[in-house]
């Protein structure tokens, strides 16, 4: 049911329009090459020529998603997207460079739903912030423009407090202490082009400033995963076997508030067939399917500080009571 292969570890690259998300991918590529690590990449850009693109040279497979931004117009198209690309290159590691404009909320959505076609494992969202920009806007403190910056600031797995060049002492005192309050999880780094010491983690090291993990690959082949990072979480379980659906629906409904959201895709051990479901804030919704060629039966949930142990441990009961039925 279930492909095999370890799940392919993704990275979303979030931050304002300017703010060094292409020379943090140029590090990030250059790490991998020194690794020896294939990654591949997914970019866009708004407008039709993706000029970030053409700065990162032909040696790199490289999707873009021009016209549009990932979150809105094509996010379907970004969980094929994926999905293509690994089928294509196999890659050792994905980086999505989504748009300044990007909300990363739903870029995240959109990276969910590649889950459920290839084994693949969101591992952070490392966020590029333009610190002169920060203060500027924060001393203004209102608008669409900030409200989406303080936004891709909070689901931040990683922050890269840029441009520190640009900011005298004091100045970089407060905007990390601007960051801390929008987010008081994510590790904060100060940077200069986005020049970290210690990529490591892109192996499958914990993040900067957190512990160690228990599980060097980050993947459990049991089927499921859960994140190492408590402030925006995301958890994907690969189901080994059909599930009984009243107690699926028993376990949707009571969901804690924390969880926001979740989509999958279930095969039933009471009725003949596999379902895509879908739960945000409260509602659920199936929908029967009968998918064409290789899809996943998997769980994604999405949501803020919420017991991921528990909800692993439920689903592995239901997946033992799923059997005796
Ligand atoms: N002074 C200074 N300039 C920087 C730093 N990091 C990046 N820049 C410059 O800022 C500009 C934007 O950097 P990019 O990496 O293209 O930023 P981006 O976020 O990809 O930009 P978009 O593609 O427009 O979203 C470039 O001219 C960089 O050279 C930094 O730490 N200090």
């Amino acid at each position: 049911m279930n492909e095999n292969r370890q799940a392919t570890p993704v990275f979303l690259l979030s931050g304002f329009l300017g703010s060094g998300k292409t020379t943090l991918l140029r590090r990030l590529l250059d790490y991998c090459k020194a690794a020896g690590l294939q990654p591949a990449v997914i970019m866009n850009e708004l407008g039709d020529a993706n000029l970030d693109g053409q700065l990162l040279g032909g040696e790199v497979p490289m999707a873009e998603m021009l016209s549009g931004c990932i979150c809105c117009t094509i996010r379907g198209d970004l969980g094929l997207e994926i999905g293509r690309l690994i089928d294509e290159h196999r890659p050792d590691i994905v980086f999505i460079e989504s748009t300044g404009a990007a909300n990363p909320m739903e870029t995240l959505d959109g990276v969910t739903d590649a889950a459920m076609y290839k084994a693949i494992e969101l591992r952070g969202v490392i966020t590029v912030v333009d610190g002169p920009e920060l203060l500027e806007r924060g001393r203004r403190g209102k608008g669409r423009t900030y409200k989406l910056m303080r936004e891709q600031i909070r689901c931040a797995t990683l922050l890269l407090l840029n441009k520190a060049d640009k900011l005298e002492p004091e100045q970089l005192v407060e905007a990390q202490q601007q960051l801390r309050e929008l987010n008081a999880h994510a590790p904060v780094t100060a940077t200069v082009r986005c020049a970290i010491d210690d990529w490591s983690w892109l192996d499958g090291h914990a993040m900067p400033g957190r512990p160690t993990r228990n599980r060097p690959s980050g993947h459990d082949e049991a089927g499921g995963h859960s994140h190492a990072h408590d402030h925006v979480m995301v958890v994907t379980h690969y189901w080994r076997r059909p599930i009984s659906s009243t107690a699926f629906e028993a376990l949707l409904a009571r969901l804690p508030d924390e969880i926001y959201r979740a989509k999958g895709i279930v095969t039933f051990s009471d009725t003949p067939s596999r379902f895509l479901f879908q739960y945000a804030y409260k509602e659920s919704d199936f929908i029967r399917i009968e998918p064409q060629g290789q899809v996943n039966d998997v769980a994604v949930f999405i949501g803020e500080h919420f017991d991921k142990d528990e909800l692993m441990r439920e689903l592995e009961r239901l997946e033992d009571t799923g059997e005796q039925a």
